[in-house]
């Protein structure tokens, strides 16, 4: 298999090769415990072999309720928040023309997001927005009862069934939820939207390759078959029985938690294209989630280069030295565009005339990761040939596969996420949410 490749010999002056080695036992049970359920949070482990079990059946029915969505509709908005939506974001961003939503003689629909947020604001500016257009809505929730998506839905369903009436709206709705359970899967059951089900044992955060991910980013006109073709390469690549020398996922989470045991609390995840800026959310999120719990766990950070060299880099150079960096360096990409000649050459730069801008680049990342290394930021990288849906597909289940083992090698529960309940708490007892009766009264006499 042609595969993204996990180069780690920038992290020798700070975790030895050797040190790596002896975290063979630790990974390989880890990863053993992901595929035999004898962990915890062992009933959420259905993302572990979900890119294999995929059936020809559910694909079709992705691509054709895409289909109905792409006819219909000119936007498309994604109702969802946190792993209802950054997986959908992160591989439409990473795989789409940067200035998408500006192209006047589209084929696909422009996808946009509500939901992930309260802002006032966005929501009057998008609701005046699809006002003047033909849009439709995927609303995504696995627990149905989210605050943030349901306000927002509650806002797009008015104005598209006052635009194209009960019936016309309930064929441009989808809803995405529950088998059985919470207030989406009721609503959808009255209103007769077409569903998908979020699979029990796949928790918000893993379901990128779930209806959850799937039918939005094939409404986007993305190849939801060759992002599974990558996702189950790499699932067959990470198996049960693969010895950890050969196992990506394993050695990255085994040099992660080597380095966290060393004090490097906070890892920054880097890229040189920007269109992988929200591939870092999604991850975050993912570790995040996963392993930040019991006092316990690295800080998830991300950057864009070269842009935030320009702010955080000093940081990242000369501050305090509890970081590593992992970078997501893309080989090739799609385009070809020369750096031209200037005749005044006020700038002084004729010495690059005729070199690809990512040659450039190029440069940049590798005399960055010599200065970060050389100024004490062990670098991890992950070398992706392409920005394609199949090595994309790759990437997705490498970082799952890595979470789940890194949060054991941790001796966390990498699938619950018990902490996020703390300000849903505080704000429907500020709201003064009925049954919240003893907690408003408790927050109010703090206030
Ligand atoms: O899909 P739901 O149930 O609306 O949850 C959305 C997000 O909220 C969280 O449950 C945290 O509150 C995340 O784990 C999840 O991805």
């Amino acid at each position: 298999m042609d595969t993204i490749k996990l180069v780690i010999n920038h992290v020798y002056d700070f975790v030895s090769e050797k040190e790596i080695l002896q975290q063979a036992d630790n990974a390989t049970a880890a990863n053993k415990a992901l595929h035999d359920g004898t962990r915890a949070g062992n009933d959420f482990l259905g993302w572990v072999n979900l890119p294999s079990s995929v059936t020809e059946d559910f694909i079709r029915d992705i691509e054709d309720t895409a289909t109905a969505l792409r006819t219909r509709c000119d936007v498309v908005v994604v109702v969802g928040i946190g792993g209802s939506y950054l997986g959908a974001k992160a591989v439409i961003d990473a795989l789409s023309n940067s200035f998408d939503w500006l192209q006047h003689e589209r084929k696909d629909p422009v996808i946009l997001y509500a939901g992930n947020n309260i802002g006032e604001d966005y929501l009057h500016e998008l609701t005046e927005y699809l006002k003047k257009r033909q849009f439709g809505i995927i609303n995504i929730s696995k627990s149905g009862t989210t605050t943030e998506p349901a306000i927002a839905f509650r806002l797009l369903k008015d104005l598209l069934v006052g635009k194209v009436g009960k019936e016309e709206a309930c064929r441009r709705i989808v809803a995405i939820t529950d088998a059985s359970k919470g207030a989406l899967r009721t609503l959808a059951g009255t209103e007769g939207y077409k569903t998908f089900v979020i699979p029990d044992d796949v928790g918000g955060r893993y379901s990128v390759l779930t209806p959850v991910g799937l039918l939005p980013i094939a409404v986007a006109g993305i190849n939801i078959r060759e992002l599974l073709r990558g996702a189950k390469d790499m699932e067959e690549a990470t198996g049960a029985n693969t010895s950890y020398e050969v196992n990506l996922p394993a050695i990255y989470a085994a040099i992660r938690n080597e380095l966290y045991r060393k004090g490097k609390k906070i890892e920054i995840l880097a890229n040189y294209n920007p269109k992988l800026h929200y591939f870092a959310e999604w991850w975050k999120q993912l570790y995040g989630e996963s392993e930040g719990k019991e006092g316990k766990g690295i800080f998830p950070a991300a950057v864009d280069f070269t842009t935030d060299l320009h702010s955080m880099g000093q940081w990242i150079q000369e501050g305090e030295r509890t970081i590593f960096e992992t970078v997501l360096s893309v080989k090739e990409p799609k385009e070809n565009v020369k750096i031209p000649h200037d005749e005044a050459n006020l700038d002084g730069l004729n010495f690059l005339k005729g070199k690809r801008v990512d040659e450039v680049n190029k440069m940049a990342e590798l005399g960055t990761l010599i200065a970060h290394v050389d100024g004490g930021v062990p670098n991890i990288l992950i070398e992706i040939p392409k920005l394609s849906e199949y090595y994309i597909g790759q990437l997705i289940y490498f970082f799952e596969k890595a979470c789940g083992i890194s949060g054991y090698m941790l001796d966390v529960n990498p699938f619950n996420q018990p902490g996020v309940e703390a300000y849903k708490r505080n704000m429907f007892a500020l709201l003064e949410k009925p049954g919240y009766e003893a907690e408003t009264k408790a927050i109010k006499e703090r206030l």
